[in-house]
């Protein structure tokens, strides 16, 4: 299928859409399914390509996966794991974050691993050095390679007591999956909690693991000898269900997100209010809607849970250029998150982007020639025009202004977007959005 897409828009979206897992957490319980020593079953799994991605890397280290895509249902079999072979996986560089997270379980199964080079949204540089300690202070061997790691455990890994510079997601889930089946106990501090990360040590709790999350963001794991396999519903896709709100609000429509719930949403719904949109919370999903007037301008700093999200930014961003007056956006969790709004200036958006710490408390980046602080002045309306989608949540953006732009925009690259977000068309289609792939 082509890679364009060519929006007609300036008409509010409006009607019923559904989001199913969350892409941040699925992919982490399918690594997780390689602990156990019994099948697995996953449910309420999104048709997108990330999970295509672990299903292949999965199958390459002798997991059995049989997938049922329109029941959302994975079945998960890691008997056999020890007979694996990696000969493809080179295939799989540059597909998306996760590789790395096969660490600890591929040496708890096989006692070594090749982790191919990572991929994932270009958003910053993206180091792997947290990774690499965790994995070393357990008694790994790391060996970088021209393609990727070679990493291998001479000895049953080993509990140990870690502290986070910075509290990664990445991060935590690495050492999460690596210390569940080391030996004696294992204490993080500083660890990110995310919901996607709570859901999975209710994954791991559900296999065997003893797991405690302390205040502070402590996370305390006493290993245990074995797991066994799990069945459990992935919590819902709070990213893809506050693209839609944003995309509901940009194009002064309507929209309910059914499955989408609001104890992980929590932050988002506060600033959605702030800022002038609606929502309607039932036992369902979310109906999240423009209510007529002036939007408003907002002061706004990404953070890591429970603070606003990162990937809520770039779709929110395109709404705040139909808010009325100065809004302050200051990302401190990726350095280079801002690349996507010169494509929403060409349409006409008024955006200035900063390199200083704009709107709030100094960042990791205040001091290191990052354009990570926005200036957006609005309402300003946008022109249709030819766009480039640059990763996954900058290209649901531009889809965004795309479709609150008056006239025809041509949206290249719309395959980025299929990583995160299931039958996005088709979703489209159900919104009364006027588009057509060529
Ligand atoms: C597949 C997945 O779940 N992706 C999510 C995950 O990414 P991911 O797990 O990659 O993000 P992290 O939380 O690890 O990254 C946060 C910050 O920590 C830094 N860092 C991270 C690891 C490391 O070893 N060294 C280091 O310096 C990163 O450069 C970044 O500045 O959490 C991010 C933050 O909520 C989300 O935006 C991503 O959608
Ligand atoms: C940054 C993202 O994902 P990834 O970590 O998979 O690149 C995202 O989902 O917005």
């Amino acid at each position: 299928m082509s890679d364009l897409l060519y929006v007609n828009g300036g008409n509010p979206l409006s009607g019923e859409i559904t989001v199913r897992g969350a892409k941040n957490f699925v992919s982490k319980a399918m690594v997780a399914a390689l602990l156990g020593e019994t099948p697995s079953v996953l449910r309420n799994v999104p048709q997108i390509r990330d999970v295509a991605v672990v299903t292949g890397l999965l199958e390459l280290h002798g997991v059995k996966v049989d997938a049922d895509a329109d029941a959302g249902v994975l079945h998960l079999d890691p008997t056999d794991v020890e007979s694996a072979h990696v000969a493809d996986i080179d295939a799989h560089a540059g597909s998306s974050r996760i590789p790395i997270l096969f660490c600890g379980p591929l040496l708890h199964r096989l006692g070594e691993a090749f982790i191919p080079d990572l991929g994932g949204c270009r958003i910053g540089d993206r180091p792997i050095n947290f990774h690499l300690d965790i994995l070393r202070q357990f008694g790994a061997v790391v060996d970088k390679q021209d393609n990727g790691i070679h990493i291998r455990a001479p000895r049953r890994l080993q509990g140990t007591k870690i502290a986070l510079p910075y509290p990664s997601v990445g991060a935590t889930e690495q050492l999460l999956l690596t210390a569940v089946r080391a030996e004696g106990i294992t204490e993080l501090a500083g660890a990110a909690i995310e919901p996607e990360i709570m859901d999975l040590i209710n994954v791991l709790q559900k296999m065997g693991a003893i797991i405690s999350v302390d205040t502070d963001r402590v996370i305390r794991i006493e290993g245990v000898d074995r797991l066994v396999g799990f069945q459990h519903t992935a919590l819902a896709d709070r990213i893809e269900a506050a693209s839609w709100a944003s995309a509901a609000l940009a194009t002064g429509g309507d929209v309910y997100v059914r499955g989408a719930t609001q104890p992980e949403m929590t932050t988002f719904l506060n600033t959605f209010r702030k800022v002038g949109g609606e929502f309607h919370v039932d036992d369902d999903g979310i109906r999240f809607f423009h209510p007529g007037g002036d939007l408003r301008s907002i002061t706004l700093e990404t953070d890591v849970h429970p603070g606003f999200m990162t990937d809520w930014q770039q779709p929110l961003v395109v709404a705040l250029t139909q808010a009325k007056g100065l809004s302050i956006v200051h990302e401190t969790v990726y350095e280079n998150r801002f690349g996507f709004v010169d494509a929403l200036v060409g349409m006409g958006a008024t955006i200035q982007v900063y390199k200083e710490c704009l709107g709030g408390r100094p960042c990791r980046f205040g001091q290191r020639n990052f354009f990570h602080s926005a200036v957006i002045s609005g309402p300003t309306p946008l022109a249709a025009a030819d766009i480039e989608v640059p990763d996954l949540r900058g290209g649901f953006s531009h889809l965004i202004a795309a479709l609150t732009a008056k006239g025809t925009s041509a949206v290249r690259g719309i395959s980025l977007i299929d990583r995160g977000y299931e039958r996005f068309t088709q979703k489209l289609e159900a919104l009364g959005a006027e588009f057509s792939r060529d």
